[in-house]
């Protein structure tokens, strides 16, 4: 089986060293403006929140959307509802820097810097480029790492999502103060989706935390399953950017919510 994750890992760290080379940290800190926690402002334990992201690859499944630029997808999200944009910033998505200036300039809603993030300089890196947020993957940080960056990204003014796959993961995340914790429905051996993962995960995470479950996410069915197994949010790609209508299907899964409010008020 193909070990896309290490695969993606052993590029970027190339990457980032191409990145240092090219812009020094001492520049990238000078060049940076401090954060202002958007994300924890906009998203509310509780409150049902979608972070719909600008996907146009998959490096299991290929090219997903050939129709819309990154910014045409994140001004049809930002229309509809979706609480928060993220971002790839990775070339295995077809992400870059650019792309993520370009949303920057034209969304106040917060972004989310979505990258393989190996190397503190890439906090700096995001905070220079306006990203409000950043994903920390457990998988691939030591707890040690894990904890320095999520208190890296604060000192910034930026919040962290820190993302688990399995119970290793969950117990390394719940030994750090993260607010936000993202459950990855991807099986990272076979990079299979189901939402059945947040759901066994649930019960050993922190129901004190923000609680956001992360790919597979296909239409407001499933967002209905997890929003009533408790979690506070999704984060959706291809589930948005293969729909139909997008708009629609944004507004579908921004919603889940209002369905409740209709029934309680009738
Ligand atoms: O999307 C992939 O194929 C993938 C492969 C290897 C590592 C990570 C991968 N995805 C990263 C993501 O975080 C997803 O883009 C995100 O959770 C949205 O997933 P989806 O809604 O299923 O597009």
């Amino acid at each position: 089986m193909k070990d896309i994750l290490g695969e993606i890992v052993e590029k970027k760290k190339a990457i980032v060293a191409e990145a240092k080379r090219k812009m020094p940290l001492a520049e990238v800190k000078a060049r940076m403006q401090p954060g202002t926690f958007r994300m924890s402002k906009v998203f509310k334990k509780d409150a049902w929140n979608l972070i719909a992201e600008c996907k146009l690859q998959s490096p299991a499944k290929g090219r997903l959307n050939q129709t819309h630029t990154v910014e045409q997808l994140a001004a049809i999200y930002a229309a509809n509802g979706a609480s928060m944009l993220s971002v790839h910033t990775d070339p295995h998505f077809l992400g870059c820097n650019e792309d993520f200036c370009k949303v920057r300039e034209l969304v106040e809603l917060p972004l989310l810097r979505k990258d393989f993030v190996i190397d503190d300089y890439q906090l700096y890196e995001a905070r220079m480029l306006g990203a409000d947020a950043v994903l920390l993957i457990a998988r691939i940080l030591s707890p040690e790492q894990l904890k320095e960056y999520l208190y890296t990204a604060w000192s910034l003014g930026m919040d962290a999502l820190v993302e688990v796959h399995d119970e290793v993961d969950m117990a390394a995340a719940l030994t750090t103060p993260a607010e936000f914790i993202g459950i990855n429905n991807r099986n990272l051996k076979t990079f299979t989706t189901s939402i059945e993962q947040t759901l066994q995960l649930l019960p050993y995470a922190d129901k004190e935390r923000v609680l956001i479950s992360e790919s597979g996410v296909l239409c407001a069915d499933d967002a209905r399953v997890l929003r009533e197994a408790g979690c506070d949010g999704i984060l959706v790609g291809e589930g948005l950017v293969r729909a139909g209508d997008i708009g629609a299907m944004t507004n579908a899964l921004a919603d889940i919510d209002a369905g409740n409010d209709r029934k309680m008020m009738a």
